[in-house]
């Protein structure tokens, strides 16, 4: 009988990792954020990425950060990578779920994470760490009991050949 193979990707690894291809995804200039919601028993229940709803065209809706006219950035249409997971779901109750998201999440989606029922959020990056949006986020999420924690990234590349 041979060995199992001991250089199989971690769970963690594998979620993030999830997360970070669904963001390959998104049309966002800037920021191209993933997420994958994943059962206390470790199937992945659902993913998503940051885009414009359904029917608002990428082509017609806009993607600057900066305008004059808030209604000529993409801040006003698009849908958080968070946000869209939960909403994708269409099987039931996400309670006690993880959510692995390559970005911290912001008030807005902590909001719907919270109610959604999910427990944990692991987050790979926190570039807007200390802005209002980021720190309401953490206040809701100790209060609501919500456990957090920074993914620890290793130091393996993952190759995938589509
Ligand atoms: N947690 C998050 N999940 C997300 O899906 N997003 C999306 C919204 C925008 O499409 C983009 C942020 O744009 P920018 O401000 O970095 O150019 O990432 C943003 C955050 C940050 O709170
Ligand atoms: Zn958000």
């Amino acid at each position: 009988m041979s060995d199992k193979r001991t250089d199989y990707i971690s769970w963690d690894e594998y979620f993030m990792a999830v997360a970070r291809l669904a963001g390959m995804r998104s049309k966002d200039p800037n920021s191209q954020v993933g997420s994958c919601i994943v059962s206390p028993d470790n199937k992945i229940l659902s993913i998503g990425y940051n885009g414009f709803p359904r029917g608002c065209s990428d082509e017609e809706f806009p993607w600057s950060r900066e305008d004059e006219d808030p209604l000529r950035t993409k801040y006003v249409y698009v849908t958080h990578s968070e946000l869209n997971a939960i909403l994708n779901y269409r099987g039931g109750s996400l309670e006690g779920s993880k959510l692995y998201v390559s970005l911290f999440p912001c008030n807005e989606c902590a909001k719907a994470i919270i109610q959604a029922g999910i427990k944990t959020v692991i987050y790979a990056e926190n570039k807007y760490e200390g802005t209002p949006a980021v720190t309401a986020s953490q206040m809701m999420f100790a209060a609501a009991g919500v456990e957090v924690r920074k993914y620890q990234a290793t130091d393996r590349v993952l190759e995938i050949k589509v």
